[in-house]
C-alpha cells in the first residue's frame, strides 16, 4: 500500500531532516511505499533509502519569473520526481482553478513525475446529496489523464481535513468504489487519518493507502501507521 505524509507548512529544514531519517528507518522494515511531502523550504538532498520525498507544489515551468514559486530546476537539484497536485488547500485557500491544475498536471506528467492528485468535496456538496457530490468530484477529473501510469489519486473530503471529522467507513468504501470506476490508479484516503483510525481505513476495499496530514507530524505515529499497513493482508 501507499502511506504518505503531507507535512504542509510545518517543521523546519532541520526538523524535517530528522523526521525523514526516522521515518526511513521504519519504512525500510516495511513492505509499503512511503512518501513524505515536506514544506518547500525544507526540500534537500536527503539520504533516505526507502522514503520517496515529493514536493507539495511547483509551478509548471523549468524556471522564470514566477515570484514565490519553484520550478523544475529547483526540484531537479534535489532529485525530486514526485508532486502533489490539486490539494484542497491549494484549490480553496490559494484559489487554483481546475484549468490551472490540469495544466500543472500535464506539465509534470510530461516530465515523468509521479503525481499524487487530490480530489474531494466541501461540506455543502456533501450535504447536497450523493449526486451533487459526485458531480462536484467528477469536475475535478476534467483535463486529467486518469490512465497516466504514474498517477496516484487521493480522495480527501475538504470538511474532513484537519477537523477530526471523517466520513463513515461505509461512506469511504462507497466513494472509493465509485472513484475506482473513473481511474484504476491507486486510490488513497486522506482527511483526519490518525493512529486510532488508520487500520480500519486501510482495511477497506478500494483503499490503497492513506495521505496523512497533522497526525503524520510525529514520526512515531506515522511509523505506526506504516506498521498497520504491513499487518493488513491485501
Ligand atoms: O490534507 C491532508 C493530507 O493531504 C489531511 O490532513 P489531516 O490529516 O490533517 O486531516
Amino acid at each position: 500500500m501507499i502511506i504518505a505524509a503531507n507535512l504542509k507548512t510545518n517543521l523546519t529544514r532541520h526538523d524535517t531532516a530528522s523526521y525523514i531519517e526516522e521515518v526511513d528507518k521504519c519504512a525500510k522494515q516495511s513492505n509499503q511505499e512511503v512518501f513524505v511531502f515536506p514544506a518547500i523550504s525544507s526540500l534537500d538532498s536527503f539520504s533516505a533509502e526507502k522514503v520517496e520525498v515529493g514536493t507539495q507544489n511547483a509551478y509548471p515551468t523549468v524556471n522564470g519569473a514566477f515570484t514565490g514559486e519553484i520550478g523544475l530546476e529547483q526540484l531537479e537539484e534535489f532529485g525530486i520526481k514526485t508532486i502533489l497536485i490539486g490539494h484542497s488547500e491549494r484549490r480553496h485557500i490559494l484559489g487554483e482553478t481546475q484549468e490551472f491544475i490540469a495544466k500543472k498536471f500535464a506539465y509534470f506528467k510530461e516530465q515523468g513525475f509521479t503525481i499524487v492528485y487530490c480530489v474531494g468535496e466541501p461540506k455543502e456538496k456533501r450535504e447536497a446529496g450523493k449526486e451533487a457530490m459526485m458531480e462536484y468530484i467528477s469536475a475535478q477529473y476534467e483535463g486529467i489523464d486518469t490512465s497516466y501510469e504514474k498517477l496516484i489519486i487521493a480522495y480527501e473530503p475538504v470538511w474532513a481535513i484537519g477537523t477530526g471529522l471523517t466520513p463513515t467507513l461505509e461512506d469511504i468504501e462507497d466513494i472509493h468504489t465509485e472513484l475506482k470506476q473513473k481511474s484504476s490508479a491507486p486510490l488513497l484516503y486522506g482527511g483526519s487519518v490518525k493512529v486510532t483510525n488508520a487500520k480500519e481505513v486501510l482495511s477497506l476495499k478500494n483503499v490503497d493507502g492513506i495521505l496523512v496530514g497533522s497526525a503524520a507530524l510525529y514520526a512515531e505515529h506515522f511509523c505506526t501507521m506504516i506498521q498497520y499497513a504491513d499487518e493488513i493482508e491485501k
